[in-house]
């Protein structure tokens, strides 16, 4: 399919399908591809495309821009965001179209200096700046960290069309580009939110208000369908799935145990921290999933991690939870880590240095015993938990 699909008067989708995509990004599997959305708004005196598509895809993209337009008179490229599978194909665009502006935030403007290394004209806005195309206003909305710290929505003014950037998003491509013609592909939009959104639901929640109760005609985000109807209800998801969990001060105990020494370590981590006074969940993560381990994560005040240490190392399963960690929009950054090991012991230093390294503070130093902990070391573990569960009780 190589024509534009025409979005309403002088508005156009002009972007591309890649519905054999199996992995967006190297990074996070897409059963049913991805879509590349890019728009072109017509003005009385002046053209902008919104976003380009993967440089892959140029020609097709090309192709659908010159079934509505001439690229020659486009006077503004605005670039919401500046990952390449949105800005991939900027380089190449612009040399057909020498009298476009390029749009952007001023950290996209930095990022695609270090993507295109030739000079192009640009123009840098900020949170409400708005450029004319005669009779159309394009309005620029900032929305830092919604995913990169570049991203911002373009409002179409007087036809209060939002085009969203990668939020609101979902890799779903299908014979239709929208949302009212598909079967639910809710479950897409938010495994989108999940993989992509979940580490910045603070900067989510501010984004949101910014565009709530816009009664909006069309929402336009940048991968996936577009809605017509019922555009509030993405918004509002998002809202619903950024807000932050009530409750009181919460620790969990992250462990593996094959042979149970580290096991009966967290039993007595657990009880210090209870007796301290905060709620304690033990989970032991081959019998959580992967969602539930995001879901502690974020509902806790403090994290605690107890591994054996394996082959010299942290065992797999465990890695693969600390490596979750920054996949989430954590509560507190307050850490600790034990474990049983049996002649080298290396793997607690090594959960210590990795949450160390994003930015967790430990208040007490981590505790492991040779094989079967002695009553001196459940003590150790008991003021462990006590130790970091006042801690939290501070905050
Ligand atoms: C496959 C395997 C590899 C191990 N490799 C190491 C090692 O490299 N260094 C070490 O100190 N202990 C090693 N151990 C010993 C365990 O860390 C030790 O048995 C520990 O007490 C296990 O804790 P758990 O009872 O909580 O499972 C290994 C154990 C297993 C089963």
């Amino acid at each position: 399919m190589t024509q534009a699909i025409e979005l309403g008067k002088g508005l156009y989708w002009i972007g591309v399908k890649d519905p054999t995509l199996q992995v967006f990004d190297d990074l996070f599997p897409t059963q049913f591809g991805t879509t590349y959305n890019s728009y072109v708004v017509k003005g009385a005196t002046g053209c902008a495309i919104i976003d380009t598509v993967k440089r892959k895809r140029f020609d097709e993209f090309l192709e659908k821009l010159r079934s509505v337009q001439d690229p020659a008179e486009v006077t503004h490229i605005v670039v919401n965001h500046s990952e390449p599978d949105h800005s991939g194909s900027l380089a190449l665009l612009l040399k057909h179209c020498p009298k476009a502006t390029v749009v952007s935030s001023q950290a996209a403007r930095t990022f695609l200096g270090n993507q295109i290394h030739t000079p192009f004209a640009a123009q840098v806005v900020k949170d409400g700046d708005t450029v004319d195309l005669g009779g159309r206003t394009l309005k620029f909305l900032a929305a830092p960290f919604l995913h990169w710290p570049d991203t911002m929505f373009t409002l179409l003014e007087e036809d209060r069309v939002l085009f969203s950037c990668d939020a609101f998003g979902a890799h779903f491509s299908a014979d239709s580009i929208f949302a009212d013609e598909l079967p639910d592909f809710s479950g897409e939009a938010r495994f989108y939110f999940d993989c992509i959104m979940r580490p910045f639901k603070e900067r989510i929640t501010q984004a949101v208000a910014k565009v709530e109760g816009m009664e909006l005609t069309l929402l336009c985000p940048s991968h996936g369908p577009i809605y017509r109807k019922e555009t509030a209800e993405p918004i509002l998801n998002y809202k619903k799935w950024a807000a932050p969990k009530a409750g009181g001060k919460k620790v969990t105990v992250f462990y593996l145990s094959p042979h149970g020494n580290t096991e009966t370590m967290a039993e007595a981590v657990v009880r210090g921290a209870s007796d301290a006074g905060v709620q304690v969940t033990l989970c032991h993560i081959n019998h959580a999933s992967i969602s539930d381990i995001r879901d502690l994560m974020e509902e806790s005040d403090a994290l605690i991690f107890g591994t054996p240490t394996i082959n010299r190392d942290i065992p797999k399963p465990m890695w693969d939870v600390l490596a979750y960690l920054s996949t989430v929009t954590l509560k507190g950054t307050i850490g600790g880590a034990f474990g049983s090991y049996g002649w080298s012991g290396e793997a607690c230093k090594m959960v210590e240095e990795r949450l160390k390294g994003i930015g967790f503070k430990l208040p007490a130093p981590f505790v492991r015993t040779p094989f079967l902990p002695k009553p001196e070391v459940i003590a150790e573990c008991e003021a462990l938990g006590r130790t970091v569960a006042e801690e939290v009780l501070k905050k």
